[in-house]
């Protein structure tokens, strides 16, 4: 047996199918991933349930010995539904909380193939990720060119300008999982990528990220120009360590901030404690008012 190799991550959250597809190659590459992270020790978090690919990864994964924790809302959890879960099993109460707290739950995302609910769980976290609500990076398992049509439609999105090159560099594609794990465990800065005009709201408008520290006072700044985000009214700020390349440590609180018009930080609204974006657990009724986009006003969440 090859020996256990250690990950930047402990844990990915997998989107796939509930389908297993036509092909034998496609069930093939959901148990090949599942081996892949047992061999590199990381953990899986996914949609929960047996059905299609989503049980093929999670079965790999728990028999290898790896924690398996599946996230599933109330209404599917009948059996006939999702079948038979592994592992850990969270209950949350609708789709979109199921989507906060996988996202929170995992250091990186990866979809195998899958139908519209694998392409809806990817590409909003590329959304998020543009958005600077994560930086945790994405893969896209191309088993066999399945996603070759949708990377090329992301490529003619760059071409007639709706997606920046930056932002088309979110996704990292990889035809197989060994692959793609690896290309995943490279730094971005050492993968060649301009981190820069990622994380960042708006397009290219707003190139300000502020830290607040837990006493009020700005403890990090990211980006700058006055002036830029002059078209802001406000922006969200995120907990001090994740999400702002881990150059400060210590507690810092998530709130909005709020722009004046010449984009000078005004002040900081709701900035205490619970206020968002924290890394530790989330009691689940909390789960969607710390996790998704959905359902905030004025702005993006860090996670
Ligand atoms: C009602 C019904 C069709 C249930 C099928 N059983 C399911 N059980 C659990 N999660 C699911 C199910 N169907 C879709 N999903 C969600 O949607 C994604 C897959 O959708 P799809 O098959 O690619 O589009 C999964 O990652 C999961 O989050």
């Amino acid at each position: 047996m090859e020996m256990e190799k250690e990950s930047r991550f402990k844990r990915i959250c997998v989107f796939c199918g509930s389908s297993s597809g036509k092909k034998p190659s496609y069930q093939e590459a959901a148990v090949d991933l599942g081996k892949q992270l047992v061999e590199r020790r990381i953990d899986l978090v996914y949609g929960g349930g047996s059905v299609g690919l989503m049980g093929l990864v999670s079965q790999a994964v728990h028999d290898g010995g790896r924690h398996v924790l599946g996230v599933i809302p109330r209404t599917l959890m009948p059996r006939e539904i999702t079948g038979e879960t592994v592992g850990e099993v969270r209950a949350v109460s609708d789709m979109h909380q199921r989507k906060a707290e996988m996202a929170r739950q995992a250091d990186a995302f990866i979809a195998l193939p899958g139908g519209y609910g694998t392409l809806e769980e990817l590409l909003e976290v590329i959304t998020w990720a543009q958005l600077g609500i994560h930086r945790k990076p994405v893969g896209l398992l191309n088993v066999e060119g399945y996603y070759n049509s949708l990377l090329s439609f992301l490529d003619k999105a760059v071409d007639e300008g709706f997606i920046s090159q930056t932002a088309r560099r979110i996704i990292v594609s990889a035809p197989t999982a060994k692959q793609l794990v690896l290309e995943l465990e490279i730094e971005p800065h050492q993968r060649g990528e301009a981190e820069e005009g990622l994380g960042k709201l708006a397009g290219e408008e707003i190139v300000l990220q502020v830290e607040i520290a837990e006493g009020g006072e700005e403890v990090g700044r990211e980006g700058a120009g006055e002036g830029v985000v002059a078209e802001a009214e406000s922006l969200q700020i995120g907990h001090a360590g994740e999400g702002f390349g881990g150059e400060l440590a210590g507690e810092a609180h998530s709130g909005e901030v709020e722009l004046d018009d010449g984009g000078v930080v005004g002040g900081a609204v709701d900035a205490g404690p619970g206020a968002g974006g924290g890394t530790g657990e989330v009691p689940e009724e909390d789960a969607a008012a710390h996790g998704g986009a959905e359902g905030e006003e004025g702005g993006a969440t860090k996670m």
